[in-house]
C-alpha cells in the first residue's frame, strides 16, 4: 500500500466535543508483521490476502470509535517497517499519544527486534506515550515460533499491555484499538470523581472475556 498521501476522514457522523480532539496513534514494527492489514481490518472489517506490498512512507486513517458512550477520534498512522524509511517515521513519533508495536508470531527476528523498537520509541516518542505490544498472525498456529507467554513476559518487563491479534480473522483487533481509545479518552477527560483506568488490567480482563487464546 502506498501511503504517501493521507487518507480522508471517514467518520461521517455527528461531530461532538470529543471528536475535535485528535488522538494520534502510530503502528510500528518490522516490515511484514501486518501493520497495514491490522489497520484495514479495523477500519474496513476485511483482510486482503495475497501478495505482500510493503508500505511506502507513512499515511493515516481517521476512525471514530465510541467508548463508554463517548465518541473518540483516532488518527491512526501506518508506518513503513523497512529500515530505509526509519528516519521518516521517527519524526512522527513525537506527537503520538499511542503506539501499537507489532511483531509476527511466526517470525523470530520480528520478535527479537521489539527491544530495538522500544529503544527507538523511548528515544523519539513522548515519555507519556501509551504503548501496546501485539503479537500478530495468531491464526497461523502451524508456523508459530513465538509462544504467547514470551510475548507476555516481554510486555511485563516493559510494563506495557499485550495481546495476540489476527488481522486475518479479526481476533482482538477491535479490542486493541478500543483499549487505546479508552485510555486516551480517560487521559483527556479525566474527572475528579472518575475511578482511575488501568489499560493493562482492562486488556487482561477483556482477553479473558473474549476467549482470546483460541489459537494457543
Ligand atoms: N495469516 C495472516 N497473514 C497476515 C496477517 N497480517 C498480515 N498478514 C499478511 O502478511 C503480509 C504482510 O502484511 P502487511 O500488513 O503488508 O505488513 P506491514 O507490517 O504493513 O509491512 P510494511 O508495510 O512493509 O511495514 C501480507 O501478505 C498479509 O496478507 C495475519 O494476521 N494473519
Amino acid at each position: 500500500m502506498d501511503l504517501q498521501r493521507p487518507d480522508s476522514y471517514q467518520g461521517g457522523a455527528r461531530p461532538d466535543f470529543h471528536e475535535h480532539i485528535l488522538h494520534k496513534t502510530i503502528l510500528v514494527g518490522d516490515s511484514g508483521v501486518g501493520k497495514t492489514s491490522l489497520l484495514v481490518q479495523f477500519d474496513q472489517g476485511k483482510f486482503i490476502p495475497g501478495s505482500f506490498s510493503a508500505t511506502v512512507g507513512i499515511g493515516f486513517t481517521n476512525k471514530v470509535v465510541t467508548v463508554d458512550g463517548v465518541r473518540v477520534k483516532l488518527q491512526i498512522w501506518d508506518t513503513a517497517g523497512q529500515e530505509r524509511f526509519r528516519s521518516v517515521t521517527h519524526a512522527y513519533y513525537r506527537d503520538a499519544q499511542a503506539l501499537l508495536l507489532l511483531y509476527d508470531i511466526t517470525n523470530q527476528s520480528s520478535f527479537d527486534n521489539i527491544r530495538a523498537w522500544l529503544t527507538e520509541i523511548h528515544e523519539y516518542a513522548h515519555r507519556d506515550v501509551v504503548i501496546m505490544l501485539l503479537g500478530n498472525k495468531a491464526d497461523v498456529s502451524s508456523e508459530r515460533v513465538i509462544r504467547s507467554e514470551d510475548g507476555e513476559t516481554l510486555a511485563r518487563e516493559y510494563g506495557v499491555p499485550f495481546m495476540e491479534t489476527s488481522a486475518k480473522t479479526g481476533m482482538n483487533v477491535e479490542l486493541a484499538f478500543l483499549a487505546i481509545a479508552k485510555e486516551l479518552k480517560y487521559r483527556a477527560r479525566q474527572q475528579a470523581d472518575e475511578p482511575s483506568f488501568q489499560i493493562r488490567d482492562y486488556v487482561e480482563s477483556q482477553k479473558k472475556r473474549s476467549g482470546c487464546c483460541a489459537f494457543l
